[in-house]
């Protein structure tokens, strides 16, 4: 399958879940070896997102020196990983567990390594299953977007998607 991000021209409803975190909140974990979230992830990003007003979610991540790329920057992979972390997160603040399907990235400045990113994300849309994300990573420093992102989402029955795979999951919150 090929496809772009898009916005549908009309969203479903959307409501925020009664029992996402209140803003400022954090997400809890859904598995310690998450290569996104978990905290015992060997080589893992460690990113935390918190919930946001509405449909928002922040994160941070401080750019370490493993994550090279070009010589001083941010490889661009971690920072897509990021984004996906990220973004994949957010559809949780209207309770909907989703996988990625698309993810586009613009990345549109060097992000130095021992800087602070900064993330700002939304959902923007729903259509059926299809849950539509928007991101922006910033510099501490600075207000002008280093890199943005949009992913279209698909909603999963957890335990169906994973069953095949369960035994790695079984640590997961599902
Ligand atoms: C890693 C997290 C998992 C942990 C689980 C445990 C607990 C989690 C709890 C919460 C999660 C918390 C945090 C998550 C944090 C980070 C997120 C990281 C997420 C990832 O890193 S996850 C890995 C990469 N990801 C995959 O491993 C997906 C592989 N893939 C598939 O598993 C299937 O491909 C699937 C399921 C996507 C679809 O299959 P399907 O048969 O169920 O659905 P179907 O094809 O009928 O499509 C239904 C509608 O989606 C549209 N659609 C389909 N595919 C699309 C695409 N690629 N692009 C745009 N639209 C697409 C169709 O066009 C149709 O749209 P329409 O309604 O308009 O017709």
């Amino acid at each position: 399958m090929s496809t772009n991000f898009s916005l549908p021209d009309v969203s479903d409803p959307m409501e925020r879940h009664p029992k996402a975190p209140a803003p400022g909140d954090p997400f809890r974990l859904h598995h310690d070896l998450c290569h996104g979230c978990g905290v015992n992830a060997p080589g893992g990003l460690h990113v935390t997102v918190y919930a946001g007003e509405g449909f928002t979610t922040t994160a941070e991540m401080k750019v370490e020196e493993w994550m090279l790329g070009g010589p001083g920057v941010i490889h661009g992979g971690v920072l897509t990983a990021a984004f996906d972390e990220v973004l994949g997160t957010t559809p949780l603040i209207i309770g909907v567990p989703v996988v990625t399907g698309h993810l586009e990235v613009d990345f549109l400045k060097p992000i130095p390594i021992g800087s602070t990113l900064h993330f700002e994300a939304e959902v923007a849309a729903k259509e059926r299953r299809k849950v539509f994300v928007r991101a922006v990573a910033r510099l501490d420093d600075s207000d002008e977007p280093v890199a943005t992102a949009s992913a279209i989402f698909i909603e999963i029955d957890l335990r169906k998607h994973y069953a095949k795979y369960y035994d790695s999951a079984s640590q997961s919150r599902l």
